[in-house]
């Protein structure tokens, strides 16, 4: 290993130049305690720990990112012009780009809008999906020289322009959960994670806002510039080799992105290789750049130093005018949508033949001299399993999307139903009353299921922003989220048997129960699967009531089992309704003896009409726990298999 291998790259703090609202427990060391070996860590006089050596220190593993050769191509669908009929054609992204960034520099990608900064970014992330249909993606994207690979995801982090973020944690829960989930817990304690995630909050200058919620439709939390600082901070926890940003300044006022910029250039300089795109940098960020790549077209117009590329355009007949944000005027050579513009395929083809572009591929080529990086998660199953555990439970339980509006819901409807059937009889009224109460019970609170969709789309989108950086496994995650929906699930399902089953006076409170809980179990389940494959919530709340309406129609209320035509009868089978619907009416009418009703002499008889006889509970109990673990590992395969983060 060589000596730059062996420093422990500390803390990131903020730089003596950069002016954040400071907490007043937190010192910050003056500039000149800062070397390059050991960077001394700001200290809190009340909880800042310390650990054996005195500072916590995080090891940044230096990591050269070299791209060569990107080229991507769609087909897309056109109306021709002259014929006006509708034709695929291939559409070029990105063309032919190469880049090199070393650890302690930051390159900013800049370039009109539609010019491909996105695409290049996430096509060095390896975010983009190239062996889907008509969709071409060549290049190579090295880390450290050698081919990226599966370890790219534990050393790189992506912030990417959406905000996708837990709503209701504020700003230090959600910088303390990512702190569990990606500082490994051998190397530090809980104590100083903590302290080392406060430590980030207050360089991003987050302490105003530190118990602020992210919030919600519910709730007002953060500010859109706060939030994108937030996204920001959560990626820093780790101390990544490679960081990755999509517009880290989009959204901010100028004060706020010059301090963002400021910082990300103090995390180049403690070892980081930053990466950003960025639409139109002010002055005083463009001054922060040490690589500067002008995209337009898909095509790259200049690679280089920053600072040279004044000297370079100028060299090619566009001299920028002094006093002027070189940017500025870049970009108004660049952006071929409106006049003004320099004749962009003419500036890509000169810079291939270029000193900058010649040494920038020749730069490529260079042997790196770097430790070879491991693919992994920071912790193991458990320990992820415990964290993601906690953050789900505290997720549910206080978002009331999922569950306090659900309980609302669950309770004011089931209140309805204890009331309308108050204490059933035995006549011959009751019979039908109990029989379409019980179906409605198994069909309608199951169908209440799929107002949790929208929120767990959101989900999903937290749950691919963290897995595409590589925080945990699958499994864990799964795990976690399905466990910590059981108690939620167990108190609607309690307080709604409650208010059905006593008012009415049903029989089997305990079987009522596990029924309700079990069949709500495996609907939550199955809205996992679609929020897992629908684009949209408006799609999956479409999908879902479609299936649940087909599966009300097949579960032998509308129609008893042995008249449901046989192009249908596999619904009847497939439908966890079915189980579910049929517990309920055994439950119920096996213990009736007697009825004054000349059709059905006692509950028996009721069940011998519906089929339903000799069905014993525990079974179709049982068929119902296993469509809810069968639906989950499905959703978890569908998140293994299909939810990498690419696009
Ligand atoms: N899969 C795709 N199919 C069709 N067109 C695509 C696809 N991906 C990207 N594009 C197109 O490629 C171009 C570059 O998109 P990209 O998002 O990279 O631009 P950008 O420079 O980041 O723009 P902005 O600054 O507006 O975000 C756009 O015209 C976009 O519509």
């Amino acid at each position: 290993m060589s000596g730059e291998q062996d420093k422990q790259y500390v803390i990131p703090m903020q730089p003596a130049d950069l002016v954040y609202e400071t907490d007043s427990n937190v010192q910050v060391p003056p500039a000149g305690m800062i070397s390059q070996d050991t960077w001394s860590s700001p200290t809190r006089t009340d909880s800042f720990p310390s650990s054996s050596s005195g500072k916590l220190s995080l090891k940044v593993r230096p990591a050269t990112i070299a791209w060569t050769g990107i080229t991507y191509d769609v087909r897309v669908r056109r109306t021709s012009p002259s014929s006006n009929k509708s034709e695929l054609v291939t559409k070029r992204i990105l063309d032919n780009i190469s880049g090199i960034v070393r650890p302690g520099e930051m390159l900013a990608i800049c370039g009109p809008s539609g010019g491909g900064k996105t695409t290049l970014l996430d096509a060095i992330a390896g975010r983009i999906d190239g062996s889907k249909k008509g969709r071409t993606l060549k290049g190579e994207v090295l880390v450290n020289g050698d081919r990226r690979n599966q370890a790219f995801s534990s050393i790189a982090s992506y912030v990417q322009q959406e905000y996708a973020l837990q709503t209701p944690f504020t700003v230090r829960e959600t910088m303390y959960y990512a702190a569990d989930l990606l500082i490994p817990h051998s190397q530090c304690s809980q104590h100083e994670r903590r302290a080392y995630a406060d430590s980030v909050i207050h360089v991003l200058g987050l302490d105003s806002c530190s118990n602020t919620i992210v919030g919600d439709v519910f709730r007002k939390g953060l500010s859109g510039g706060q939030l994108r600082r937030l996204s920001i901070a959560v990626e820093l926890v780790r101390s990544p080799s490679i960081l990755l940003l999509d517009e880290p300044t989009s959204g901010l006022d100028s004060a706020a992105a010059e301090n963002i910029m400021k910082h990300l250039s103090y995390l180049a300089k403690l070892g980081t290789t930053v990466v950003c795109t960025i639409h139109q940098p002010p002055s005083e960020v463009w001054a922060s750049f040490d690589k500067f790549c002008l995209l337009s077209e898909g095509k790259c117009l200049y690679f280089g130093s920053a600072r040279d590329s004044v000297e370079y355009f100028g060299r090619l007949g566009h001299p920028c005018p002094s006093l002027s944000n070189p940017a500025d005027f870049f970009l108004r050579l660049a952006n071929t949508d409106f006049e003004g513009h320099a004749d962009v395929s003419a500036l890509a083809s000169a810079f291939t033949s270029q000193p900058e572009g010649m040494s920038l591929i020749a730069a490529i080529g260079q042997p790196i001299e770097h430790e070879v990086l491991v693919a992994g998660t920071a912790n193991g199953f458990w320990s992820q399993l415990l964290t993601l555990s906690h953050r789900a439970f505290f997720n549910n339980a206080r978002n009331p999307g999922i569950f306090l509006v659900r309980l609302i819901m669950y309770v004011m409807l089931c209140a309805m139903i204890g009331f309308m059937f108050w204490k059933l009889g035995i006549e011959a009224s009751d019979i039908n009353s109990r029989i379409t109460m019980l179906f409605y019970v198994a069909a309608f609170l199951v169908f209440m299921s799929v107002a949790v969709l929208p929120f767990f789309i959101l989900e999903r989108a937290v749950f691919l922003r963290e897995r595409a950086n590589g925080w945990y496994m699958v499994p864990s995650y799964v795990l976690a989220t399905f466990l910590m929906s059981l108690p939620g699930l167990f108190i609607i399902s309690l307080i709604s048997t409650a208010l059905v089953v006593l008012p009415s006076g049903l029989n089997g409170f305990g079987i009522f129960l596990a029924d309700l809980f079990l069949s709500l179990v495996a609907a939550e389940a199955f809205m996992c699967v679609v929020a897992s494959v629908v684009p949209h919530y408006i799609i999956g709340i479409a999908l879902g009531a479609a299936v649940y309406g087909f599966f009300m129609l097949c579960e032998g209320f509308m129609k008893i089992k042995s008249d449901i035509p046989d192009y249908f009868i596999w619904g009847y089978y497939i439908a966890f309704h079915t189980y579910s619907f049929r517990v309920f009416m055994v439950n119920e009418f096996e213990p009736i003896k007697h009825f004054n009703s000349l059709q059905y002499s006692d509950g028996k008889a009721v069940l011998d009409f519906y089929d339903m006889s000799d069905k014993p509970v525990y079974k179709d109990l049982s068929i119902l726990a296993g469509y809810a673990l069968g639906l989950q590992l499905i959703f978890g395969m569908i998140l293994q298999v299909f939810h990498k983060g690419k696009r």
